[in-house]
């Protein structure tokens, strides 16, 4: 048996959602750099649902779904005031509320590619509400309804703060869910294809996916790289702080890629939007200290930044919490990993590798009394 570490290089499906080729990122072949100037997030659903962009006709009915479908549950409403919310992350509370919706949904068992494709609407709709309740409740405020006259990512932040947002911070949260949305079989995505290739229902695959995002090798990075930012203080401190983790060989977190070896091309609309937001912010600080950062990693490591870095002081400019980070993450990726479900399903085999086994050789059962 060979094994293939972190199954590196391993080509474990096809796929017609996303590649990545010579560091170039598409979605079913339209270029990023493309859609994050030209898209909107609502087209970039339908683009990954459907495999085709939508007409004028096709993107209005699914915003109205969308819009229809965007208010939670009672229940699960209600639940977030039913545990110790202080002391729980956004990533688990969101994990959790994805596993409960699961549980009011009629057709949360139903297999046939209709109903997968209703629950596809009904779980994208809901992803923002459970963030923002989470993030009002926890504050001891009123959770906010969606509005059905605002965009998804307008709605995002209505729900989060209650004030209709400003151009600016709309453009920049439906940019991020643009970039963010899919990324051929990264872990997460592998995750939910892995869950749902033994035939179970799309909130499981959702809910194992959410799991995979949260680690800090992962989704979970965005919110490591504003702790770091936030530890480092000062444009002074980038050199020390930076140098001392290379020397301690610690991970400096937004860096380095499994598939990218150039660079990511999501990095440098994150970069541009957190030049404008911090100047904008009067903080400028975070960006300058991010591109002192990225200077010395890349200069040093030939590590180039990915997705994760400059979305923290891009989020941050937005007043986003920090542990809110990877949800965002999430409200956008769930369209991703909602696409590879599906197609997990029209063609499924269930998916499972082997492990070379390296423990003990053959053993006599010994019984307990005989144990030392
Ligand atoms: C949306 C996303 O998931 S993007 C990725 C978000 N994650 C991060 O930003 C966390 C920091 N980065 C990393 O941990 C890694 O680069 C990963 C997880 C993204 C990719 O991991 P892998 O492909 O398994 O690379 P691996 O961790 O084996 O690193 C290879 C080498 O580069 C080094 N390296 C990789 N990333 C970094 C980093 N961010 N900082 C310092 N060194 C790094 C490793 O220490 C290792 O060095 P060695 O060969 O001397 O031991
Ligand atoms: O593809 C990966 O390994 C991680 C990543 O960048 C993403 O999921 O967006």
């Amino acid at each position: 048996m060979t094994v293939t570490r972190g199954l590196e290089g391993v080509v474990a499906t096809t796929s017609s959602i996303s590649s990545i080729i010579d560091d170039t990122l598409t979605y079913v072949g339209y270029d990023i750099d493309d859609l994050a100037k030209n898209a909107s997030f609502e087209e970039v659903i339908y683009l990954l649902w459907h495999r085709k962009l939508p007409n004028a006709e096709q993107l209005s009915e699914l915003k109205q779904q969308l819009s229809e479908n965007a208010a939670l549950p009672p229940e699960v409403i209600a639940h977030f005031n039913m545990y110790p919310i202080q002391k729980v992350h956004p990533m688990a509370a969101l994990r959790s509320a994805v596993s409960l919706l699961g549980l009011y949904d009629d057709e949360a068992d139903l297999m046939d590619a209709e109903a997968n494709y209703r629950k596809a609407i009904r779980l994208q709709a809901k992803m923002p509400a459970i963030v923002t309740t989470f993030a009002r409740v926890r504050k001891g405020l009123e959770p906010i309804a969606p509005r059905q006259d605002l965009s998804f990512a307008a709605n995002f932040l209505y729900m989060l703060t209650g004030k209709v947002p400003e151009a600016i911070a709309v453009e920049a949260i439906d940019k991020a869910l643009v970039l963010h949305a899919d990324h051929e079989l990264n872990a997460s995505t592998f995750t939910a294809r892995v869950c749902v290739a033994t035939l179970s229902d799309v909130y499981s695959g959702v809910t194992s996916a959410i799991g995979a995002l949260k680690g800090p090798l992962h989704g979970g990075a965005n919110e490591a790289v504003m702790k770091m930012l936030t530890e480092i203080g000062t444009l002074e401190n980038v050199e020390p702080y930076i140098h001392d983790k290379l020397e301690k060989k610690e991970k400096i977190m937004g860096f380095g890629h499994r598939v990218y070896r150039q660079g990511d091309p999501r990095a440098k609309h994150l970069k541009e939007m957190s030049k404008k937001l911090t100047e904008l912010t009067g903080e400028p600080q975070w960006y300058d200290m991010s591109v002192k950062i990225e200077a010395i990693v890349t200069g040093e490591k030939k590590l180039p930044p990915n997705v994760d870095f400059f979305s923290a002081s891009v989020y941050h400019s937005l007043g986003v919490d920090h542990d809110l980070m990877t949800p965002i993450f999430a409200v956008s990726r769930v369209s991703g990993w909602l696409a590879h479900i599906l197609e997990q399903y029209e063609n499924n085999r269930l998916i499972r590798p082997r492990a070379e086994y390296t423990g003990p050789g053959m053993q006599k059962y010994i019984p307990i009394e005989q144990r030392g």
